[in-house]
């Protein structure tokens, strides 16, 4: 197999892993077990729309009012009725704050007698949300981009979010009360912590505030009086109107990678569904596994596949242009400069790697050479965190645009 059917074949690989965790199947067959009648469905993150209308096409009849959040260029079009806001990611902006309130409108009238049927996936942090009172937006757009630069982990950052909204860490549930919800959630917190996916509107808190005010000293970012004064005010530990189901996440998405290598020739393996270190650290240790297997046929014979699910962190100190999957990327590229028979893709299954149009990126033994014969240092661009431009350059940038799901990110590497 020439290099570039390699590439080929992984690109082949990720895109149908991807396409099998497309949340359509999972939310009709979940409702049809569910026989819910008479719903307020509401839909939030960026897997929103089409988990909204996967509802309704199994549902329909049954949907009373139906309101959808999601990101920019996230929505595919109508849904009935329903209506359907873009808004701000991964910071909340003016467009999120009008949409929850509109959400808010609506369940605030609810009696027990209502249920209201919440699809839930990542990226609901930023554009489902009410500030607590005292709290700016812009504050809290400022305090979250600080977090998100620091390299603190989603759990950590979503303490802090939890802590300061009036819609996150379980307290849309209690707004809800006494309606009923059913919660549907696409997954892509590592372990499934349904609390921490879209910082858990209606999941009982397992954060607290002296959490949150650790968080925040920890990464050093400095904050209002009003700000500490809302961070002090617990979020639920119980609730009693709630019922969760959990529909898809990144250990789906890389057992379909496995099975759709194996079937391709590659002896495969998953090797972690939990990587979380730094994106640098990342790459440069799958490639040097992906050396092992070159050179030394360990831990598995050539032709192999290893796949990696989870979510890296980037300490962003550089101002380039880029994200955790193509800083993965782009550190893998240099560790296997020269190496024939290689191929590693990495991309956030939600097809956006961090503030940029490209997935994430697809590099081999070719890359960072291409990159020093246009007289470009490779190490440069990843110490300035412009993984982005580097893999532009090099033709290294893996596109697919808004997939429809989101389960986190997916590595893999293939050797023969
Ligand atoms: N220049 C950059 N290089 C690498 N990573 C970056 C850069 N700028 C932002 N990021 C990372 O991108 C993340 C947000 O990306 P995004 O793909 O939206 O995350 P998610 O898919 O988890 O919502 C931030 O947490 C930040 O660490
Ligand atoms: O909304 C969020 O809190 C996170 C985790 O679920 O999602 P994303 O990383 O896609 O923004
Ligand atoms: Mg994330």
């Amino acid at each position: 197999m020439s290099g570039s059917e390699l590439m080929k074949t992984a690109i082949e690989i990720v895109k149908n892993s991807i396409e099998s965790v497309l949340p359509d199947r999972a939310v009709k067959d979940t409702l049809k077990d569910l026989n819910l009648q008479d719903v307020f469905l509401v839909s939030v993150g960026k897997a929103a729309w089409r988990m909204a209308k996967a509802a309704f096409d199994v549902l329909n009849g049954k949907i009373r009012k139906g309101i959808v959040i999601t990101k920019y260029g996230h929505s595919e079009g109508p849904i009935d009725d329903f209506e359907i806001y873009e808004a701000g990611h991964p910071i909340p902006d003016e467009n999120t704050m009008r949409a929850t309130r509109r959400v808010m409108e609506i369940v605030e009238e609810l009696n027990e007698k209502d249920t209201v049927l919440f699809l839930l996936s990542g990226g609901g942090s930023a554009l489902f949300e009410l500030p607590m009172e005292g709290v700016s937006l812009e504050e809290l757009q400022k305090i979250t981009d600080s977090l998100l630069k620091s390299g603190a982990n989603i759990e950590e950052i979503n303490t802090v979010r939890k802590h300061l909204s009036q819609v996150k860490g379980g307290r849309f549930a209690e707004k809800i009360f006494p309606a009923r919800v059913v919660t549907l959630v696409l997954s892509d917190v590592l372990g499934d912590r349904i609390d921490v996916v879209a910082s858990g509107p209606t999941s009982p808190d397992a954060s607290t505030s002296e959490e949150a005010i650790r968080i925040l000293e920890r990464y050093r970012i400095s904050v209002s009086n009003e700000v500490k004064k809302a961070l002090l005010k617990e979020t639920p530990k119980h609730l009693s109107n709630v019922e969760i189901h959990v529909l898809g996440n990144v250990q789906k998405v890389c057992e379909a990678a496995k099975k759709i290598a194996t079937e391709k020739g590659f002896n495969s393996e998953i090797l972690t569904t939990t990587l979380d270190c730094e994106a640098k650290e990342a790459g440069r240790f799958i490639a040097s596994i992906m050396k092992e297997i070159k050179f030394r046929d360990r831990p598995l014979e050539k032709p192999a596949a290893v796949i990696f699910g989870g979510e890296t962190v980037v300490h962003v100190k550089g101002n380039g242009l880029g994200g955790r999957n193509q800083e993965l990327a782009l550190s893998a590229a240099i560790a296997l400069e020269g190496v024939e028979g290689v191929v590693l893709c990495s991309v956030g299954t939600d097809g956006t790697d961090g503030p940029t149009d490209a997935a994430g990126g697809i590099v081999d033994g070719r890359t960072a050479k291409i990159l020093k014969e246009m007289g470009e240092d490779p190490v440069e661009y990843l110490e300035n965190n412009d993984s982005y431009n580097a893999l532009k350059k090099a033709g290294a940038l893996l596109k697919t645009g808004p997939t429809g799901t989101n389960v986190n990110d997916l590595i893999i590497g293939l050797v023969i």
